[in-house]
C-alpha cells in the first residue's frame, strides 16, 4: 500500500512503510507524526463514503538531534510528543555532524554549532532548526529557507541574565576586584584604593538598545549611572537614558562601553584602534555580545596604552566546541596568552545566558515552537520564515487537511494551488511572504484518504514548491 505520508519524503520510506503496518486506528497520542497532530488525533478521514481509514504515523518516526545540553525543559516536551531523541552535551564537529543531519528531523543546537550552507545541503529531512539561545548567526539563514527549514530562537529569555553579568562585570572592573582576588588566591593581601571608582554617577554607553541593552539601562540607572545608547534604529529609552547619535558620540562620553549588537557583517570589528582612540583615557570596555565584535589585538593595544582601564570578554572569535579545552592552544586565538598578563582583565567562558531559569526558558520557549511547527505547521516566531499560523482544528473534524506548502515567492503560486484545492472545500487559507519564500497554510475539508496522494503529488510537481507537507 502506498501511504500518503510515504511521498511527503518525512521520514525515511521504508521505515514510515514498517510503521504503517504496525500503528493501530487508536486515537493514542503518539499516532501524530507529520501526518497528523495531537490537537488532530481524533480527527480522522471518514471511513464512510468513499474514503478508507487512514492510519498515521507514530510521532515516534519522527528523529531530532539536540545538541550543546540543551535544557531538560525542552527533552521533557519533546519526548512528551513521542519523537526520538538524540541528545549529546556538546557541539560535534563538521564531518559527524553531516553524517547526523542527514538522517534527523529537526535539530536543536545552542550558538556553538555551526549550520553551513554545506552541513545543511545534506540535510534531506530537516524541517526546522531550534536555536537554543538568542544568537541565530550561527546558521546560514537564507539557505535553510531556501531548503523550506524553518528556524527559531528564543529572543529574550536569558536577555535579563546577560543583563546581570554586565552590571557585576562593570562593578568589578571599576573596582579592580579580579586583580585582587587573584592576588589573594596566590597569597598576595595588596589593598589599595587608587583608580578605583563608585560606579555612581558615572556614564554607561550601551551600544545596541535592545533586549539586553535595554534591561541593562534600567539596572545601571537603578544604581545611580547615566546611561547613554547607541542604536542603528530610533529607540524609546528606558527611564532617563538617552539616545545619541552616533558610535563616536557614545564613545566620547561613556566611561563604560558595552556591547550588545547582533554578529553582522556591519558589526564584524566594530571596535577596532579607531574606536578605542574615540574612548576617553581610563574607561573600560565590556563584550558580552559575540566575539567577532571587537578586535583583540586593538583591545590589548589600548589596555597597553591606558586608553582602556581594564576590559572584559564574555565571548571570542574561536570558542572551543565543549568544555575543558585550552583556549590558548588554539592558532586561531594568538592572542590568548596576552590577554592574561593584562591587569584587570575578566575572562568568562561565554556565559552570559547560562544560568538555571534563563536556559529552563529557553527550552519551554524553543522546545513549544518546535513542536508547534512540526505537528501544526505555525511558524509564528521563525527568524527565516514568513510567520503563518491557522486557529487549530477542532478534534471533531473529519476529512479535513491542513496543507503546509513551502514555495517560492513568484506570482501564479496561488492561482496554481488553488485550482487543486479546487475538487475539495477550503475552509481556510493564510499566506505570507519573506523575501523569496513564500508559505502558504490551508485547511481544507472534503478530502478523502483516497484524495491524500494526488493531492500531494500535485502540490509537489508544482515548479514553485521547495516543500510540502500534510497534516491529517
Ligand atoms: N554572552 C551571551 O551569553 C549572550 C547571550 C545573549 C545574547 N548574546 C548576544 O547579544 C546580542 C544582542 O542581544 P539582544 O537580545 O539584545 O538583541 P536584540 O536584537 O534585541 O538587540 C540588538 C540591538 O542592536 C542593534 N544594532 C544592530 N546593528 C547595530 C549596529 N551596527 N550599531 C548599533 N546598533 C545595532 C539593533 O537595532 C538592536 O536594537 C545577540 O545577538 C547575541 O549575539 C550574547
Ligand atoms: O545567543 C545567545 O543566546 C548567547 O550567546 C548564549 O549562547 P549559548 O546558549 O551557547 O550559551
Amino acid at each position: 500500500m502506498t501511504s500518503p505520508q510515504n511521498i511527503q519524503n518525512i521520514p525515511n520510506i521504508q521505515q514510515l512503510a514498517n510503521s504503517l503496518n504496525e500503528v493501530s486506528l487508536s486515537t493514542s497520542p503518539t499516532n501524530t507524526f507529520s501526518g497528523s497532530f495531537n490537537s488532530f488525533k481524533a480527527r480522522r478521514l471518514s471511513t464512510t463514503n468513499k474514503a478508507k481509514p487512514l492510519k498515521p504515523f507514530s510521532t515516534g518516526d519522527f528523529k531530532i538531534l539536540l545538541l550543546e545540553n540543551v535544557n531538560q525543559t525542552a527533552i521533557d516536551i519533546l519526548s512528551k510528543q513521542g519523537y526520538q531523541i538524540e541528545f549529546h552535551k556538546t557541539s560535534l564537529g563538521e564531518a559527524e555532524l553531516i553524517e547526523k543531519i542527514k538522517d534527523v528531523h529537526a535539530i536543536g543546537i545552542r550558538s556553538k554549532t555551526k549550520l553551513t550552507e554545506k552541513i545543511l545541503s545534506h540535510a534531506a529531512n530537516l524541517v526546522s532548526i531550534g536555536c537554543f539561545c538568542i544568537g541565530t548567526n550561527q546558521v546560514d539563514l537564507e539557505y535553510a529557507a531556501k531548503k523550506g527549514i524553518a528556524v527559531f530562537n528564543s529572543p529574550f529569555s536569558n536577555s535579563r541574565s546577560v543583563a546581570e553579568l554586565v552590571i557585576a562585570e562593570i562593578i568589578t572592573l571599576a573596582r579592580q576586584l579580579g586583580d585582587r582576588s587573584i592576588e589573594l588566591h596566590s597569597g598576595t593581601w595588596n589593598k589599595v584604593s587608587a583608580k578605583c571608582w563608585e560606579i555612581r554617577g558615572k556614564t554607561l554607553g550601551i551600544v545596541g538598545y535592545g533586549h539586553i541593552g535595554a534591561q541593562l539601562s534600567v539596572l545601571a540607572e537603578a544604581m545611580g549611572m547615566n546611561v547613554i545608547y547607541y542604536d542603528v534604529q530610533m529607540i524609546m529609552s528606558m527611564g532617563t537614558a538617552k539616545q545619541v547619535g552616533s558610535l563616536k558620540e557614545l564613545l566620547n562620553n561613556a566611561d563604560f562601553v558595552t556591547l550588545h549588537v547582533p554578529e553582522l557583517p556591519e558589526t564584524k570589528g566594530m571596535i577596532s584602534t579607531a574606536q578605542f582612540n574615540e574612548m576617553k583615557q581610563g574607561s573600560y570596555l565590556i563584550n558580552a555580545s559575540r566575539g567577532t565584535v571587537v578586535d583583540i589585538p586593538a583591545l590589548i593595544e589600548a589596555r597597553k596604552s591606558g586608553r582602556v582601564a581594564g576590559f572584559a570578554l564574555d565571548v571570542f572569535p574561536n570558542e572551543p566546541a565543549k568544555n575543558g579545552v585550552d583556549l590558548f592552544n588554539n592558532d586561531l586565538n594568538a592572542w590568548a596568552s596576552e590577554l592574561t598578563s593584562l591587569g584587570n582583565v575578566i575572562l568568562s567562558p561565554h556565559i552570559g545566558g547560562s544560568t538555571e531559569e534563563a536556559q529552563s526558558a529557553i527550552g519551554v520557549e524553543v522546545g513549544s515552537a518546535l513542536v508547534k511547527y512540526i505537528n501544526e505547521g505555525s511558524s509564528i516566531g521563525s527568524v527565516n520564515f514568513p510567520e503563518v499560523d491557522l486557529r487549530t482544528l477542532s478534534q471533531d473534524q473529519v476529512n479535513h487537511v491542513r496543507v503546509l506548502y513551502i514555495h517560492q515567492n513568484v506570482p501564479g503560486v496561488l492561482r496554481t494551488v488553488n485550482e487543486i484545492f479546487a475538487e475539495h472545500n477550503i475552509d481556510k487559507q493564510f499566506s505570507d511572504s519573506e523575501g523569496d519564500i513564500a508559505y502558504l497554510m490551508a485547511d481544507i475539508s472534503d478530502v478523502y484518504e483516497s484524495d491524500i496522494k494526488k493531492l500531494y503529488e500535485q502540490l509537489e510537481q508544482t515548479p514553485f514548491k521547495i516543500r510540502t507537507r500534510l497534516l491529517y
